[in-house]
């Protein structure tokens, strides 16, 4: 379980991107921030894995709390959770297999990491993480020969090798066009049903948010304004959490009417 308790992030130029969040997400759920351009999501997405440092608060996951890990320890915690970036952040020149055997780096021996040798168990796992999003056939090809949405399923067959309890997706299909990007988000469904790993995303795309998520968490000035059902999201929900249309800052919880 992944829990904020008053969480407050404040950038070093002031900017207060995370303001008193409460939160907790379940093992096994597909969530989706969404929010307008600058409301703190990818700060948020961001914090649990401490790419970024909080500044008031605390992030607990499964037990840990994430602020007090030091040095190897924020290694160890990472290989835990899986990342997925808007850029994909592979090697292109690459093969495909050789940027998912990159998940498996931090377990090498020293000399095997400097001989870049992988067992056969590893090789297997990484074939089978490429099966799992469609791509076995693109295997020995380089990583700059294929398309945005295919490179994008690299880096999401690299996580899953690494076989993390959490993903999290900072703006997956931003870059991918509508089809290209419902395939990928078509993956992270099948990888949420077929494995309980979470999976916390960070996405522009409202349908898709809708579509594909379990649950919504709107954000709108670093401030949670909305958490609950994606089926039960409504116009009058998006247009709360994308223009604000009261003062009142209250989350708009599952099931409220305060704002009708
Ligand atoms: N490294 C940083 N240093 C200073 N301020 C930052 C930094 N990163 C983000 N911010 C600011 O924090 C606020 C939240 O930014 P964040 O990137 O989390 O928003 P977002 O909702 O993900 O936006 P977008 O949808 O445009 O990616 C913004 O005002 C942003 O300018």
């Amino acid at each position: 379980m992944i829990e904020f308790i008053n969480v407050g992030k404040t950038y070093p130029n002031n900017v207060k991107a995370l303001d008193n969040i409460n939160l907790k997400m379940e093992k096994g759920e597909f969530v989706a921030i969404i929010g307008m351009s600058g409301a703190g999501k990818s700060t948020l997405i961001r914090c649990i894995n401490r790419m970024h440092d909080i500044t008031e608060g605390e992030i607990v996951v499964d037990g840990v709390k994430v602020s007090s890990l030091k040095g190897k320890e924020i290694r160890t915690f990472r290989r835990r959770i899986g990342m997925i970036f808007q850029s994909f952040h592979l090697v292109t020149r690459s093969s495909v297999l050789k940027n998912v055997l990159v998940s498996f780096v931090p377990e090498l021996p020293f000399w095997r990491k400097v001989t870049g040798i992988f067992s056969k168990e590893q090789k297997v796992k990484a074939l089978t993480a490429l099966d799992k999003v469609g791509i076995l056939d693109k295997a020995y090809v380089r990583v700059d020969q294929l398309s945005g949405g295919q490179q994008q399923r690299v880096a999401l067959a690299r996580t899953l090798a690494q076989n993390p309890d959490i993903i999290l997706a900072d703006e997956p299909i931003a870059s991918l066009d509508p089809v290209t990007a419902r395939q990928v988000m078509d993956d992270f469904t099948t990888i949420n049903r077929e494995t309980d790993m979470s999976i916390i995303i960070n996405i522009h795309h409202v349908e898709m948010a809708l579509e594909y998520a379990d649950r919504i968490i709107g954000v709108r000035e670093g401030k949670i304004v909305y958490d609950g059902r994606a089926a039960e999201v409504t116009q009058e929900v998006l247009d709360y959490i994308y223009k604000g249309q009261t003062n009142d800052s209250e989350p708009m919880n599952k099931g409220e009417k305060r704002y009708v």
